[in-house]
């Protein structure tokens, strides 16, 4: 069904946004892990820059669960039975949340790797 206007695009990319929130357990493990360290950039009170990378981090790792979940959702409805190239695509998705997820931790230890030390040094 194609959206007849701009609100109804917005109406169903929240739809899609909710069906990854509440389906995917991923989802709600990223988020918890975005309130986390949005919650650390608080208590450090890290500069603007670094709330920037924050959020840019964080961004990439929700739009790459979105993406992967999409992906999941296509596969399953093209096919349910194995396929080598459902297999690929379903895990070139998860790959890509995976690095995203790897690189948003490395963010992390930049961020608040200095501010923890000075908190074990003391
Ligand atoms: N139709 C298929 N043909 C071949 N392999 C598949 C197929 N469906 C799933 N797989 C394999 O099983 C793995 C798990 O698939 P599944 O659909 O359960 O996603 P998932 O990893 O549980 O996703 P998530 O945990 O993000 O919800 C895929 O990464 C893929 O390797």
């Amino acid at each position: 069904m194609k959206a007849r206007n701009l609100k109804e695009s917005f109406v169903y990319a929240l739809s899609g946004l909710k069906e990854t929130v509440i389906k995917e357990r991923n989802m709600k493990i990223h988020l918890g892990a975005a309130v986390l360290a949005l919650g650390l950039g608080g208590i450090f009170k890290i500069s603007r820059l670094e709330w920037g990378l924050l959020v840019l981090t964080i961004s990439s790792v929700l739009t790459a669960e979105m993406i992967n979940t999409a992906v999941e959702r296509v596969v399953d409805l093209v096919t349910d039975h194995y396929h080598p190239l459902a297999k690929a695509a379903k895990n070139v998705a998860a790959g890509a949340v995976f690095l995203s997820a790897l690189l948003a931790v490395i963010m992390g230890f930049i961020i608040f790797g200095p501010h923890i030390w000075i908190i074990i040094k003391r």
